[in-house]
C-alpha cells in the first residue's frame, strides 16, 4: 500500500433504497476511516448487506451516494486495488482449486501471480489451496473469499459476516487478522448481527436498525452511555443516605431493603459525601453495562423478530 492510499475511506451518504413496499435503507450515513476496524452491526434485516452491495455498485440506491476513495466504486479502473470485499462466500467455482480460482482472478485484474501465494498464506488457506473449492467448508470458503479480497493489496477491506461458519480457532484467527489489517493502516468494515463477535475486535461501531444509523460511536463511549451513570449503594441507613445524597442533587430510588439506586453523582463523590456525613455503607458500585446490553437496548425497537424465551411462547 502506498502512503497516499492509507488515507482511503468509504463514505456512505444518505442512502435510501426500497424493495417494493419495504424501505431497506432510510438515509444510511457513515464513514469508514483508515487504521481501525469499524464494526457494522445490526439485527437481521437492518440493511447491512444492502449497504455493502450499494457500496460495490451491485445494487442501486434511489437517493444518496457511496464513495470509495472519493469516487463511486464502479468508476474505479482497478477496483481490487482500492477495495477488497467478501460478500457471499459461496460465490465460487466449485470445480476449480482455490489456487486456480485466485490465479484466474489475479490475471483478470492485471495483478501478478506472485500475489496469489502471498494471499493464500495471509488468509491461512495453506495446503487446502490445492483442493477443489466445491468441497470446502463454509469456514474455508470464508478464507478463500478473504484471500481474493486481498489480491490487490487494497487499502479498504469490507467483509460481510466473516465470522459465519468459523470454528472457535477460526474466530480467534479472524479477530487477529482484522486487527492486523487495521494496524497496517487499512480502513476495515466488518458486518455482524452479533455484537459478541465484534466486542474485542472493533475499534469503532456503526450500529444500525431499520435502514438507518442508530449509533456511530467508539466501543468505550457506547459502554459509558449504556451505564447511564447509575450507582448502586448498600447501606444500613437508607433514609439518612437518601437525604444526604438528595441534598447534593442526586436522584435516589430504593431498590431493596438496604440498597439504593443513585443517579446524578459519580461514585467517588457519593463515597466522600457519605463519609463526611457519617452515613454507614458497605458497598458503592457504578453499574457496568456489557456491550451486549448496550446493543440490545439500542436496537430494541429495530428488531423485526426477537426469539421468545423458552416457556413464554405458550403463555
Ligand atoms: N433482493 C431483495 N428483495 C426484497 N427485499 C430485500 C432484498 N434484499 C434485502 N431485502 C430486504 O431489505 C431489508 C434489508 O436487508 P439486508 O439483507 O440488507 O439486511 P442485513 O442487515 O444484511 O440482514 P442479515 O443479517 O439478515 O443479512 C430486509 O428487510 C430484507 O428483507
Amino acid at each position: 500500500m502506498s502512503d497516499e492510499s492509507t488515507k482511503a475511506t468509504i463514505e456512505v451518504i444518505g442512502l435510501r433504497k426500497r424493495f417494493g413496499p419495504r424501505l431497506a435503507l432510510d438515509g444510511m450515513t457513515f464513514t469508514v476511516r483508515p487504521g481501525r476496524v469499524t464494526g457494522f452491526v445490526g439485527p437481521n434485516g437492518a440493511g447491512k448487506s444492502t449497504t455493502m452491495r450499494v457500496i460495490l455498485g451491485l445494487d442501486a440506491a434511489e437517493e444518496g451516494k457511496a464513495l470509495v476513495d472519493g469516487v463511486p466504486y464502479r468508476t474505479l479502473r482497478r477496483p481490487l486495488r482500492h477495495l477488497g470485499a467478501l460478500l457471499d462466500a459461496s460465490a465460487l467455482q466449485p470445480s476449480r482449486t482455490a489456487h486456480n480460482h485466485l490465479r484466474w482472478l489475479a490475471h483478470s485484474q492485471g495483478l501478478s501471480a506472485r500475489r496469489v501465494d502471498e494471499v493464500i498464506e495471509q488468509a491461512g488457506l495453506g495446503t487446502a489451496a490445492r483442493r477443489k473449492a466445491g468441497g470446502f467448508s463454509l469456514g474455508m470458503r470464508q478464507r478463500l473469499g478473504i484471500a481474493a479480497a486481498l489480491l490487490g493489496d487494497p487499502p479498504v477491506v469490507m467483509l460481510d459476516e466473516p465470522f459465519n461458519g468459523l470454528d472457535p480457532d477460526g474466530i480467534v484467527w479472524m479477530r487477529g487478522f482484522l486487527a492486523e489489517l487495521a494496524r497496517q493502516g487499512r480502513a476495515v468494515l466488518v458486518s455482524s448481527h452479533l455484537m459478541s463477535e465484534l466486542e474485542d475486535t472493533a475499534d469503532h461501531l456503526v450500529v444500525i436498525g431499520r435502514g438507518r444509523v442508530i449509533a456511530d460511536t467508539s466501543v468505550s463511549e457506547l459502554l459509558a452511555e449504556a451505564a447511564g451513570g447509575r450507582v448502586t449503594l448498600r447501606t444500613s441507613a437508607p433514609p439518612r443516605a437518601a437525604q444526604v445524597l438528595h441534598g447534593a442533587g442526586a436522584t435516589v430510588l430504593a431498590t431493596g431493603p438496604d440498597t439504593l439506586g443513585v443517579t446524578g453523582l459519580p461514585d467517588e463523590e457519593i463515597v466522600a459525601l457519605l463519609a463526611r456525613n457519617g452515613v454507614p455503607f458497605s458497598q458503592v458500585s457504578a453499574h457496568r453495562a456489557t456491550l451486549e446490553e448496550a446493543y440490545m437496548e439500542l436496537t430494541r425497537d429495530a428488531v423485526e423478530y426477537r426469539g421468545v424465551p423458552a416457556g413464554e411462547a405458550t403463555r
